[in-house]
């Protein structure tokens, strides 16, 4: 049984006993980056199957990953609370029907604590470089404190959405007044009597917006694309509902599966039923039209793209908070930001006290700035510059031992991401206890296999909705989409619960770079320079 450390009340993880750059290197059998819901997922899975020594290592101080982060005003799942813990430790008494934030974040916490986590969490510890030595077999972690693991098996659970993005608007390091990220949000900072810039009218901005509009003396909100917006069946869930879902056998197992089926079924109907979409589509019309009189206001909301293109929304408050006379809709194209304010592409420039930036993650930079190093000396990103891939958005043929956590093309549009981090981790399991179990080294996907693979999701993305023209941040640079899987969950779930015979190999032959302690600065040993001559053998 694993020592637990108490988590002060609503306070920090106390840091851990290592010191930065001590000069040792921590020997691990499997290194974790991250502590979200994928690397807390991959960490309680491996204690499981008793495969250890497990090393976290967590750039922040504490567990939880996005709910952690993201503690803006409103800040709330829009999954289901019954659909959105793990199946293994489920959650019986939400207090929502959609989570908010605290109380993810708290979920988080009591999981660390009851499945032992803690003493295996390194916090405070950035990863900046991942190196393969192809002579040791080991891949080596290297921390911006100097901190270093020495780690068999690599899982990177980054996070799809943990690192934000900012607009490329020509003068914003000029303006002099506050400016901050949703992500990033300074409860310090009164927002009361303030003039207020938001950028974005994304996920995270049509949930604070709502809030914070009541306080603020001027809000302007800068749009560049309307969202869809459907309506939000949210509502308490009281003391004798939560006690049905704690005390009724079966009640929260029942409660989590019919809302699975249901998210699921409308990733099919928008797939498959063009009828479908265009009724989804009339609906959220009338959520517009029953919730805002003004008829520009109405066009100004009204996206021009078909429903489900980009992230479908779902909001009460927003629309209505929208018709306040201190908020204005602000559709002009940015032009610069200026030291007092805002200047649109007609020239007007608003003068402002703060600027939100609600303008989302750095979906598509899967690892950057974190280098990732295979054997040949490549880095992953170097070798993603055309689009990312992976096979089934965990393993990398020529990275040997590296599983990808929420990888290329395993985000979802509809559905909870937790049950993709879940059927992932059926896969990564399995690849490490038949490593484990054959005596091999090393296990990564034929680059064949890995080739026909996105070829096919490419293909069938081609014909799904997200596809259909709109701008978003499922799309990377080339306008692939690299993000979402194009099929359903269950699908997802089936390809992943066992290695398919014949498409991975064990102990495939890589070359010892000549300088790998040189391109990756994580340092190297050459210990068993013999192992890069081993012959390739298939899995099975
Ligand atoms: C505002 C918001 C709302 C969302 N709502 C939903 C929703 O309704 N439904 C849904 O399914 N999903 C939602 N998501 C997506 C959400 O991110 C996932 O559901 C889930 O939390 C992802 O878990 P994760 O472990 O993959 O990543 P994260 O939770 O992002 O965790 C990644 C962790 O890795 C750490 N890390 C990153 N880089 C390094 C490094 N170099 N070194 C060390 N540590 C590092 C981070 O600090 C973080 O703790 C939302 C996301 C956001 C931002």
């Amino acid at each position: 049984m694993d020592a637990r450390i108490e988590v002060p009340e609503g306070g920090v993880l106390p840091a851990d006993g290592v010191q930065p750059g001590d000069g040792g290197e921590e020997a691990a059998e499997v290194c974790i980056v991250g502590t979200g819901f994928a690397g807390m997922g991959a960490a309680i899975r491996l204690k499981q199957a008793g495969i250890g020594p497990v090393v976290l290592l967590e750039a922040a101080g504490d567990v939880g990953g996005t709910w952690r982060d993201n503690t803006y005003p409103g800040c709330a799942c829009d999954i289901p609370s019954h659909l959105y813990s793990f199946s293994f430790a489920p959650k019986a008494d939400w207090t929502r029907m959609y989570p908010p934030q605290a109380e993810i974040q708290d979920y988080m916490r009591d999981v660390a604590r009851r499945f032992g986590l803690l003493p295996h969490i390194r916090f405070h510890a950035a990863v900046t470089a991942c190196a393969y030595d192809a002579a040791a077999a080991l891949w080596r972690v290297r921390c911006a404190d100097g901190r270093r693991v020495a780690a068999r098996f690599l899982i990177l659970g980054l996070g799809g959405l943990s690192r934000p993005a900012l607009p490329d608007i020509p003068g914003r390091g000029s303006f002099q007044g506050r400016a901050f990220h949703s992500q990033q949000w300074d409860h310090g900072y009164d927002l009361t009597g303030k003039r207020v810039a938001v950028i974005g009218t994304g996920a995270s901005a049509i949930q604070f917006v709502p809030r914070i509009a009541p306080q603020v003396a001027r809000l302007h909100l800068f749009q560049r694309t309307p969202p869809w917006i459907m309506p939000r069946p949210d509502r308490p869930i009281g003391p004798w509902e939560r006690a049905v879902y704690r005390h009724v056998p079966g009640a929260a197992w029942l409660r989590r599966a019919s809302i699975y089926w249901w998210q699921e079924s409308l990733a099919v109907g928008f797939t498959l039923y063009p009828g479908l979409l265009r009724r989804s589509e009339q609906k959220a019309k009338d959520h517009i039209a029953a919730q805002i009189p003004d008829p520009e206001l109405r066009r100004k909301v009204t996206p021009d793209f078909h429903i489900g293109c980009k992230r479908v929304l779902i909001s009460d408050d927003y629309y209505p908070a929208l018709t306040r006379p201190t908020v204005e809709l602000v559709t002009d194209p940015v032009r610069e930001i200026t030291s007092t304010g805002i200047v649109t592409a007609d020239g007007v420039e608003r003068a402002v006290d703060c600027i939100v930036y609600g303008t989302g993650f750095r979906a598509t930079d899967y690892l950057a700035p974190l280098r990732v190093v295979g054997p040949d000396g490549v880095d992953l990103n170097e070798r993603w510059r055309d689009g990312a891939e992976a096979h089934l958005g965990t393993t990398v043929a020529g990275y040997p031992n590296l599983f990808l956590m929420t990888g290329p093309n395993t985000g979802l549009g509809h559905n909870s991401i937790v049950f993709m981090i879940e059927a992932q981790l059926n896969l990564v399991m399995d690849l490490l206890c038949r490593v484990r179990d054959s005596g091999a080294r090393t296990v990564e996907p034929r680059a064949e296999v890995q080739r026909r693979f996105n070829e096919a999701v490419q293909e069938r993305m081609r014909r799904t909705v997200w596809m259909s023209g709109c701008r978003s941040w499922y799309l990377d640079a080339r306008g692939r989409n690299t993000t979402l899987w194009p099929g359903f969950t269950v699908e997802y779930w089936r390809r992943t619960r066992r290695a398919v015979p014949g498409d991975y190999l064990l102990d495939a032959p890589h070359p010892v770079p000549a300088v790998a302690a040189d391109t990756t600065a994580v340092g190297g040993r050459a210990d068993d320079a013999g192992r890069a001559d081993r012959s390739e053998s298939l899995i099975y």
